[in-house]
């Protein structure tokens, strides 16, 4: 993954570039998305089907953080979503906390369709966002995962839609095993990444080193749902 950070460190002119053969790569804006859940909800394996394209063949608990990247083209603009799949357990993340939140562009909050604790756990996660996010208007979205296990799903949708709506989050039911399934894994990040695109000012951020991001991007903007 280091390789993949390193290359966001792009910089400018490719479009005044001059013939020399070899032109310096576009710069790209960076989005930052950090994704928040009890463990065990899907974070990773919704993370891995947006960057890879696929189901992950299996997965370990994440420890502290993983991240992943994808380049998108979004209205001729270049523009790299930055995942940040968060650890679930406790033990695993509290060391690690501020620096998932530094410099959030965004926050997918997850919880497990078919785990009725996993959604109870929501005003938790919820409140430790408010606590570290300077920008109280950094946009938020609400993932339930798992939806091909339509017998098993213990929390239902118009009980999910209206926590939503209290929280002024849009709801996404998704499943990152089948593609198939109600919202598209991809439908959901890149709605959001045009969200993103189409509020914030043009960023240069370093990735992140060991964990850390190293120049923080401007204030965003108000971001607007409707
Ligand atoms: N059926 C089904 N299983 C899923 C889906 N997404 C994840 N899983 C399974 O749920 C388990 C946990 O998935 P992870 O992505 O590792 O969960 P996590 O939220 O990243 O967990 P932590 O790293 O501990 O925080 C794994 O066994 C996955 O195969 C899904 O959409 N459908």
């Amino acid at each position: 993954m280091a390789a993949d950070m390193e290359s966001s460190l792009e910089t400018s002119l490719s479009a005044s570039g001059t013939a020399t053969g070899t032109l310096p790569p576009a710069r790209s804006r960076i989005f930052k998305i950090i994704v928040i859940g009890d463990s065990n909800v899907g974070k990773t394996c919704l993370t891995f089907r947006f960057c890879a394209g696929r189901f992950p063949d299996r997965t370990e608990a994440t420890i502290g953080v993983d991240f992943r990247e994808r380049a998108v083209d979004i209205d001729g603009e270049r523009i790299k979503i930055q995942l940040w799949d968060t650890a679930g357990q406790e033990r695993f993340r509290k060391s690690m906390v501020q620096h998932y939140y530094r410099n959030a562009h965004a926050v997918v909050f997850v919880y497990d369709m078919t785990n009725m604790a996993s959604f109870h756990s929501l005003p938790a996660w919820i409140e430790e966002c408010r606590q570290h996010l300077l920008a109280g208007d950094t946009p938020r979205i609400l993932v339930g995962n798992k939806c091909d296990l339509r017998s098993a799903v213990q929390v239902p949708t118009d009980v999910a839609q209206k926590f939503a709506d209290t929280h002024s989050m849009p709801l996404f039911e998704t499943s990152a095993k089948n593609p198939n399934d109600n919202d598209h894994v991809e439908a959901i990040f890149m709605t959001l990444a045009h969200k993103l695109k189409s509020h914030k000012p043009l960023m240069l951020s370093q990735p992140p080193s060991d964990g850390v991001v190293l120049k923080p991007g401007p204030k965003p903007a108000v971001p607007c749902w409707c």
